[in-house]
């Protein structure tokens, strides 16, 4: 039940636990999304992010744990139309222009959905008249998220949104996401591109193997990783033995080491000393020093999960 000094969560996962089979798709997991929150939701294929997406909209039930979506049981709240979701597949019929798309199923909702705020918000003015079964897939999910939009739902959950979508439609998907949502609706997304992860997401929170690797901030999640990357060419050099030897004395900053011919790269906790040491004492040249990318933190967070995941 809600409160009304203290709203429940728009997402409160708690100990969710779903297998199918021996296959254990999503593991004890505890997540919460506060109202008006955005959270990315990251994992690598077959991490859990659908599976639990599914049990948030009350497509599946949950095996263990509980899912409370609004403060409500999640069928409920989709039912009361108080969640909308962006899916990548089916729902849409091709023959249909976009306009009588939105109008067939604005008609089918309880409340009267405003059609016309919601068609400038998603930007679909000028192809109302187009039939749907000729968008470009990047204009389906335009119309996918304004049918999600047309109940003024409290939270909106997005299931890979942009997948598949070139680097224009992506930024401009999430352009619109921008506007569409600015009356501060929470949103819950899962995603593979770490970069609309950070760059929209208040919060990222990462799934492998359904278990919980990381939850926190953008720069939460960057400082996760350990060291910095320190890179340079060095020519002539033997490989690399050669590389630690000259490293010698800051070699317990070292995190990792790559030698690919005459290029070095490594990663390390005293990148000042290890730069200086390559300077003054190898014939290295060309150094880069850089903080670690989201990406490489992402990779070595799902990659050091200690457990075998289980066998297919
Ligand atoms: N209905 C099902 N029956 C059997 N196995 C399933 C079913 N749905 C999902 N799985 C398995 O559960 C695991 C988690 O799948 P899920 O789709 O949740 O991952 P995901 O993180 O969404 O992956 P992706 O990024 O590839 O979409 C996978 O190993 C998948 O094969």
């Amino acid at each position: 039940m809600a409160s009304t000094t203290a709203p429940e969560p728009a997402v409160r996962i708690s100990g969710l636990t779903k297998s199918f089979g021996p296959l254990v798709a999503v593991d004890r997991l505890d997540l919460t999304v506060a109202r008006g929150e955005v959270v990315a939701f990251l994992g690598p294929n077959g991490a859990g992010k659908s599976t639990t997406l599914d049990v948030v909209l009350g497509f599946s039930r949950a095996d263990a744990g509980t899912v409370t979506v609004l403060g409500d049981a999640p069928a409920r709240a989709v039912r009361d139309g108080r969640v909308g979701a962006v899916l990548q597949a089916g729902g849409l019929l091709p023959d249909l222009t976009v306009r009588q798309t939105l109008d067939v199923v604005a008609s089918l909702q309880c409340s009267t959905p405003d059609v016309e705020a919601v068609i400038a918000q998603t930007r679909l003015s000028g192809l109302l008249r187009r039939k749907v079964g000729k968008c470009s897939g990047g204009e389906v999910q335009r119309i996918r998220l304004a049918l999600a939009l047309l109940p003024r739902p409290e939270l909106l959950v997005l299931d890979e949104p942009t997948t598949g979508m070139d680097v224009t439609a992506r930024a401009d998907f999430w352009e619109t996401m921008r506007e569409a949502t600015a009356q501060g609706r929470a949103i819950l997304f899962a995603t593979h591109y770490l970069t609309e992860a950070a760059d929209f997401a208040d919060r990222i929170v990462i799934i492998d193997r359904g278990r919980l690797v990381a939850d926190g901030s953008v720069d939460e999640i960057r400082a996760l990783g350990e060291g910095t990357t320190v890179t340079a060419s060095w020519p002539g050099l033997s490989g690399e033995p050669e590389l630690r030897e000259a490293l010698a004395p800051v070699a317990g900053s070292l995190l990792t080491v790559s030698v690919h011919g005459e290029h070095v790269e490594l990663r390390t906790t005293a990148a000042d000393d290890v730069a200086r040491l390559l300077l003054t004492a190898t014939p290295a040249v060309h150094l880069g020093i850089s903080a670690l990318s989201l990406d490489d933190v992402f990779t070595e967070l799902v990659a050091q999960e200690p457990d075998a995941a289980p066998a297919p």
